[in-house]
């Protein structure tokens, strides 16, 4: 919101919301939905630094590990990758992973997020005992705990790293198939460093995981210039994809056609400049032209946004009253991962209600 001339807006949050502080309020209350949101780039400042204090005693060299601002001046998409060198220091064991996904997943909550897909890319740690597979299963442990307690729905998606090799996406996809019984895998993704490769590499592990009944989604063009792997990507027929931002428009067509979701992430686009301002983010195109897409965080630790902020900015940019801005939260019912119809009437009972309590017709 730095990057915001809110001035132009004055007359129209008044008239839709009363006030910013009632806008604000607004969007905390929507039920929202969170497709998007990387665990590691999820994780806020205060959260790390009280895992320094946590581990220093044991581990000395924590003492000098100060949380620096992460965003600094003339930041881009370039400077964003290396940043988890520093959030895996601090998350290199099993503790660790179940401390900041019970954070995470709690501040998600009281952002009023009703259903999360959370993903993250399973590490190891010999040294420390962490294995790819007991990383996955701690976050599992910690998703039911929370699952429990009613607040929030959560599933999971297991991400694969660009640069990782076939066989080690084919490791991660065989996980999720074996982790898919808990109810709680939904899902593969590939992320990381857009530098990371050629994603015809991978492509056969997304292929085995599609027919194993896993979804898919994709972090696509998000840099110019990739219409090969952008090609590649399709040919896997994500059922969504994250980011977009430089996706031609043949293929957009393609997402349309098929109702797959984009995963749009604007603070993170706007921080990386990758979009070069609010006014022209490719959202808006999404909303005129009724393309398939939902609102999501990306890395709400590192770039300081809550769901509920993307909300409002997108409601800002795109001049949304209440009830448009609701619909849009309601539509991404439709994009989730797990089929179980009881969760979807789950679902559609919380956004009813909330519907209900607006005074919003509902429409069929
Ligand atoms: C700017 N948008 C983005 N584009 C591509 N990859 C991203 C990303 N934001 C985060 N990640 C990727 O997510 C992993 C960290 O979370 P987990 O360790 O999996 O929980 C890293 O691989 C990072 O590159």
């Amino acid at each position: 919101m730095d990057k915001f001339d809110k001035s132009i807006y004055e007359d129209f949050v008044k008239e839709n919301y009363g006030s910013w502080e009632e806008f604000k309020q607004y969007c905390v209350e929507l039920p929202k939905i969170e497709f998007h949101a990387h665990l590691n780039g999820s994780i806020t400042p205060k959260t790390m630094n009280e895992l320094i204090e946590q581990r220093k005693g044991k581990e000395p060299d924590l003492a000098g590990f100060a949380v620096k601002k992460l965003i600094q001046p003339n930041f881009q998409l370039e400077d964003f990758f290396p940043l988890f060198n520093t959030v895996y220091r601090l998350t290199d064991n099993t503790e660790s992973i179940e401390y900041i996904t019970r954070n995470v997943l709690k501040e998600f909550a009281a952002d009023g997020v009703c259903y999360i897909e959370l993903r993250s890319t399973p590490r190891q740690n010999l040294e420390k005992g962490m294995k790819k597979k007991n990383y996955a299963e701690t976050l599992i442990s910690v998703i039911n705990e929370i699952n429990k307690k009613n607040d929030i729905i959560v599933r999971l998606i297991l991400s694969i790293d660009r640069k990782a090799s076939l066989e080690e996406a084919m490791e991660t996809v065989n996980l999720a198939i074996e982790l898919k019984s808990t109810g709680i895998v939904v899902g593969v993704d590939m992320c990381g460093n857009t530098n990371g490769g050629e994603f015809l590499r991978i492509k056969p592990a997304f292929h085995y995981a599609k027919k194993n009944n896993l979804s898919v989604t994709l972090h696509v063009a998000e840099i110019p210039n990739c219409r090969e792997d952008n090609l590649n990507m399709i040919e896997v027929s994500p059922n969504r994809m994250g980011h977009c931002t430089f996706l031609e428009d043949d293929l957009l067509k393609w997402a349309k056609d098929n109702n797959v979701a984009i995963e749009t992430c604007i603070t993170s686009n706007i921080i990386c400049r990758t979009v070069k301002s609010y006014d022209v983010h490719p959202c808006i195109e999404y909303m005129k032209n009724d393309q398939p897409f939902t609102i999501c965080t990306d890395d709400k630790g590192i770039f300081n946004c809550d769901l509920s902020d993307e909300y409002l900015i997108f409601g800002l940019i795109n001049k949304l009253n209440k009830k448009q801005l609701f619909e849009v939260s309601k539509r991404a019912i439709s994009y989730v991962m797990d089929n179980d119809i009881k969760l979807k009437k789950q679902l559609e009972t919380i956004y009813n209600n909330f519907s209900k309590k607006n005074g919003f017709l509902i429409e069929k």
